[in-house]
């Protein structure tokens, strides 16, 4: 198997027939045709596990570059908007205004109206951010972030105004050390005010025997030998989440390397979570990774990836977020796997969490809105992967989306400057520059601006 590098051969990409879908949804206000499932003609299957005699190897190698989270090998046998836009630019003026309005101002509001309802028919007036930088970023980070910096940059993603930021994942620490202090994280967010603040929640809770017990908090007795653990969900809402998210894959391989799992079983883990969720009335969003590809699976087939996301809709899930976790999509093969989602989930249920790998995060993104989602997951300065580190890549930037977005005139009610001073902090943290083209432009320009 290659690196992330080169995840999938050009032979194991997803067909490239559908331009003509595209053309399609560019040029009509898109909706599926509701033709249920019927994704057969649309899609070639996706290639089976690997056959290579190095298999395993492989997919240690594959695991390690692809998901750094996983610090330890997995036994696999076991188991009108236009006429806005100058609001959302208007927060940006005093610092970046210039290069905004030479940049994204060039036509007066009605011309812009004018060609994006020839050319972008579709698009929503206001797309909403959730950041998952926190989560989804530092969870990947090779040194862990101290506590108090990531609480700093929750809040500073919060105070430029993102109405949803991801805060932390109740997960293994095992399996994932950079967010073993979720509850501390929580404990010091969770009265936050200004946006939600979800968690990852792999399952309910663990039970444990009293010996492997003895030095942790957070357990109650339920009988002499067999204590309670509170971790997943019920550490969370002990912490003081009030959401939660959950995660399938629509990779069986993925599945199991990242929770252990095989899809079935998982949807039988997430479908507890969402009942004592429903009992609380805790919301639970819903993740499906893999959507367009797997190194080890090759391509997906929208089929799979709609029957998991409309599992997560039946469950109770209020949102659906598509995860092209290693970001090998192209509008060619994002629009068909949506395609097939939408036939079986509400298009107003589904956000896109798309990596930004091979560069392709904004035209997915762009054909994402004009098929009518309006939910768009990024990470502040594109956390998620290391730049030094081969072919790794996070998010795509939120910096970027919301500059695309401003141009577009559809409102985020992002503040773009406090947005970058939220990157500035985490990458000077960090020790290293912007994964955002965005971030990286604007603060070259603001800084020749201040030798003049
Ligand atoms: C999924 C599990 C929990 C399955 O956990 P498991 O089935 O119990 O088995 P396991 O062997 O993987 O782990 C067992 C250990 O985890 C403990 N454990 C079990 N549950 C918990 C918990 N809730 N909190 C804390 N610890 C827990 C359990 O007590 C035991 O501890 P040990 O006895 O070895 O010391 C585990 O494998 C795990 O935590 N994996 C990490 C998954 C993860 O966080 N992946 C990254 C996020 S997914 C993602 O990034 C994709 C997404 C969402 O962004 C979308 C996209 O990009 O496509």
């Amino acid at each position: 198997m290659s690196s992330l590098e080169e995840p999938l051969g050009l032979d194991k990409l997803p067909s490239m027939s559908t331009i003509d879908r595209i053309q399609r949804f560019s040029s009509n206000a898109c909706r599926p045709s509701g033709d249920g499932m019927g994704m057969g003609s649309c899609w070639i299957e996706g290639s089976s596990c690997s056959t290579s005699n190095s298999y395993d190897e492989d997919y240690d190698e594959y695991t390690r570059e692809a998901f750094p989270w996983r610090r330890h090998t997995r036994d696999m046998s076991h188991g009108d908007s236009f006429s806005r836009r100058t609001v959302s630019l208007g927060r940006n003026h005093k610092m970046f205004g210039s290069a905004c309005d030479i940049y994204n101002s060039n036509c007066n509001d009605k011309d812009i109206r004018d060609i994006t309802n020839k050319f972008l028919k579709g698009i929503p007036r206001f797309v909403k951010i959730v950041e998952v930088g926190p989560r989804d970023g530092l969870q990947n980070e090779k040194n862990t972030v101290p506590t108090g910096v990531k609480v700093e940059l929750i809040r500073r993603l919060v105070s430029s105004g993102l109405p949803v930021v991801e805060a932390t994942s109740f997960v293994s620490p095992k399996w994932v050390p950079q967010l073993a202090d979720a509850r501390d994280v929580m404990e010091a967010v969770r009265d936050l005010e200004g946006a939600r603040l979800p968690v990852l929640t792999p399952n309910l809770k663990v039970i444990l025997q009293r010996s492997i017990l003895f030095q942790q908090c957070h357990a109650s007795v339920i009988s002499s030998n067999l204590w309670v653990y509170l971790q997943g969900f019920e550490a969370a809402i002990a912490a003081g989440a009030k959401e939660v998210a959950i995660f399938a894959s629509a990779s069986e391989a993925f599945s199991k390397s990242n929770i252990n799992c095989s899809i079935e079983d998982s949807l039988v883990r997430y479908r507890a979570v969402a009942h004592a969720a429903k009992v609380l009335s805790i919301p639970v969003r819903g993740y499906v990774s893999c959507v367009v590809g797997c190194p080890v699976e090759g391509a997906i087939p929208p089929s799979k990836v709609a029957y998991v996301a409309k599992e997560l809709h039946d469950m109770g899930c209020f949102e659906i977020s598509l995860g092209d976790t290693i970001g090998v999509g192209t509008p060619g093969t994002v629009v068909p796997m949506l395609e097939a989602v939408m036939a079986v989930v509400p298009v107003e249920k589904l956000a896109v969490h798309l990596h930004d790998t091979y560069g392709q995060s904004l035209p997915n993104i762009l054909i994402s809105l004009q098929m009518g989602i309006s939910t768009v997951d990024c990470s502040v300065a594109g956390l998620g992967g290391c730049p030094y580190a081969k072919g790794a890549s996070g998010n795509v930037a939120t910096e970027d989306v919301v500059y695309m977005l401003s141009g577009l005139g559809v409102e985020t009610n992002v503040d773009l400057r406090k947005l970058m001073l939220a990157g500035d902090f985490i990458n000077k943290h960090l020790g290293r520059p912007s994964g955002s083209k965005t971030a990286i432009a604007l603060n070259r320009i603001a800084a020749d601006a201040s030798k003049i």
